[in-house]
């Protein structure tokens, strides 16, 4: 136990590590038991994370053996959180040699489903006894209907579609569904996944809804064990999540969720809209916003430039803007004018910061990509492919192929060993299968598995050999080896803005900022009211985006995540010509995006 002594010397800690930030102090002091905290990119959310772990943690609020959970949806940033809570906390807190802190003793980090499979490993018996088993379970993709029906687990055509349609009303928040499907659902998985040692991806999280509802005393001991939950990116909870945590919070839960909503953009994989103002009103939670911008301090163009975009999305039709943030933007003739020059920037850059790393983001592959594609392979530009798409089968079918040769370790007698020959083995294993006709993607996703392995015997030796597994099957069960690209040795990496969430890197590149491409058409240009001809004397501007209004906020959270990948700079470049689907030639003009009060470029 700390003495009061020592809570004193953490909170003066505190306050110079923060060099008083006054929101930021305001969260990690702050005695409300329900918090919601408004965190933008770059402003100190994992600091201030850290500091409140330690400040709970000094002021003696967890007795023995009560700890505190961190949680978040994607599986890349619990073990972020992780790795930094790991290596900072110790410093925060360095209580004595004797004892010193052990920090899985205090504080359980994960992303839902890890945390779910955890506790159905421990409990779920109780609702099947071969749960037990779970981490030995194969996973099962919850979205192809025909290959479930193929499993040769005895389903019929109906349950096989139940399956596949309760992830499209996960994915679509279809309430209703979820809520008079629900019990069949569980029926389906009681009797035909879980006898023969499967799992869809939706179950984990459903059973341990489940176990919580039918034992009330499990439920209880949880709520009991965690008296402190912290969720971070609390923007991207999706319905199962959202009631999984629903579950775990009792009144005297502390609570603290920390997220922020202009950087939704996985609202089509089942995020839910406007979670952090309904979270606020059904807990009735105080709310504190961190608004400076730790990330963009030193460069005055890129501060400017995230602030009005904030302000855009604040205020639709009077966004507050003190000042106007000047972007580089090249505007070139055509597509090929447009890949030369993205490839110039690149060789300028890399000639200038040999060190440094640079993403080139797009809204989506088209063929306007594959003219920069071209233009990269004739410069002899050695760059990364990352243009994943997630319900591309190819991209699927690797991670399916990592889970089973995974899996098939997991049950040799090495299974409760995770060691670099074991990871160089399994993935001679995947490798094998390719030899000789790797694709684009495939060649990329090899890249990806041995930097993913290579950073857990590295990066994350500190982990447990538990930990080490369930960091790696949730990464193969969610499909997100993408989350490792920022990795990857190469100094230019392609990518979607959506692949590239949560990842940084020194410049980023956004070609392709036109009408058509970047809004698309279902994003935005589908709805604007101006003709080809407006458009063509005054240029792309938004029509009445209060009338839009969800469809120009999803645009502009993708935007605002491209812009806050780049930790230094940000490149626009847009053509005057487009090719579309159908390879024909059309005019476009610069992308509304560009033309939003607060944004000024010269041509
Ligand atoms: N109060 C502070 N004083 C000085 N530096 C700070 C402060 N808060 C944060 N920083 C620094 O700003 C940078 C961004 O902080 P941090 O990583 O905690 O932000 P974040 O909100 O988690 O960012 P992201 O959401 O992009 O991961 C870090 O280098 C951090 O050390």
């Amino acid at each position: 136990m700390l003495s009061s002594v020592s809570k004193q010397n953490i909170i003066e800690r505190i306050k110079d590590v923060h060099n008083n930030d006054e929101n930021q102090l305001e969260v990690i002091f702050s005695n409300a038991n329900k918090l919601i905290v408004e965190a933008p990119a770059g402003c100190g959310k994992t600091k201030t994370i850290i500091s409140k772990i330690a400040y709970i943690i000094a002021s003696n609020e967890l007795p023995n053996p009560k700890k505190i959970l961190a949680l978040t949806f994607s599986v890349n940033a619990a073990y972020k959180m992780k790795k930094d809570v790991s290596e900072e906390l110790p410093k925060m807190i360095d209580v004595d040699n004797v004892h010193p802190l052990k920090v899985n003793d205090k504080v359980y980090i994960s992303n839902y489903h890890g945390f779910a499979r955890h506790i159905l490993n421990l409990y779920g018996y109780l609702i099947h006894e071969n749960l037990r088993n779970i981490n030995f379970f194969d996973s099962v993709d919850d979205s192809d209907m025909e290959k479930i029906y193929q499993l040769g687990i005895g389903l019929s055509l109906e349950q096989s579609r139940e399956i596949s349609d309760f992830n499209q009303a996960v994915k679509e928040i279809n309430i209703d569904y979820i809520k008079s499907n629900f019990n069949s659902y569980i029926e389906i998985i009681n009797e035909t996944f879980i006898p023969n040692n499967m799992i869809p991806y939706n179950a984990i999280l459903i059973l341990a809804i489940e176990l919580f509802k039918k034992f009330s005393n499990v439920k209880k001991f949880y709520q009991g064990y965690f008296p402190v939950i912290i969720v971070d990116e609390f923007q991207d909870t999706n319905i199962l999540s959202w009631n999984l945590l629903k579950s775990l919070i009792s009144e005297k839960t502390n609570v603290i969720f920390m997220g922020d909503s202009l950087q939704r953009i996985y609202g089509f994989i089942g995020a839910i809209p406007n979670l952090i103002s309904s979270a606020e009103n059904y807990y009735k939670m105080e709310k504190i916003e961190l608004n400076k911008n730790y990330r963009f301090k030193d460069n005055a163009e890129m501060l400017i430039l995230d602030k009005n975009i904030r302000s855009n999305a604040e205020d639709i039709m009077h966004p507050n803007i003190e000042e106007n943030a000047r972007i580089n933007l090249s505007v070139t003739k055509n597509q090929q004018d447009e890949a030369k020059w993205v490839t110039e920037k690149i060789i300028e850059l890399i000639k200038k910061d040999p060190e440094h790393k640079i993403a080139i983001l797009v809204k989506q592959r088209s063929i306007n990509v594959g003219i920069i594609i071209a233009e990269l392979e004739k410069q002899n530009i050695d760059y990364f492919f990352g243009l994943f798409r997630d319900d591309d089968s190819e991209y699927i079918n690797f991670h399916r192929l990592c889970l089973q040769k995974f899996n098939e370790h997991l049950k040799s007698d090495e299974g409760n060993r995770i060691s670099k020959s074991i990871l160089n083995r399994i993935y001679n294993k995947v490798e094998e299968k390719f030899e000789g006709e790797q694709s684009a993607t495939t060649e990329s996703l090899l890249s990806l598995l041995k930097v993913f392995f290579d950073k857990i015997i590295i990066e994350y030796s500190f982990l447990d050999v538990e930990d080490k597994i369930s960091f790696i099957k949730d990464t193969f069960e969610n499909n997100v080896l993408k989350q490792h690209m920022e990795n990857i040795s190469k100094n230019v990496i392609l990518s979607t803005i959506h692949g590239a969430k949560g990842l940084e890197w020194s410049y980023v590149i956004m070609p392709d900022m036109e009408q058509f491409v970047f809004p698309n058409y279902y994003g935005l240009c589908g709805s604007c009211k101006y003709s080809y001809r407006e458009i063509y004397n005054m240029g792309c501007i938004l029509n009445e985006p209060k009338s839009i209004e969800d469809k120009f906020l999803e645009e502009l959270s993708v935007f605002y995540v491209g812009v806050t990948r780049a930790r230094k700079q940000i490149f626009f470049s847009s053509s005057q010509e487009r090719v579309n689907n159908n390879y024909e030639i059309k005019k476009t003009y610069i992308s509304c995006l560009l033309s939003l009060p607060g944004i000024e470029y010269n041509i």
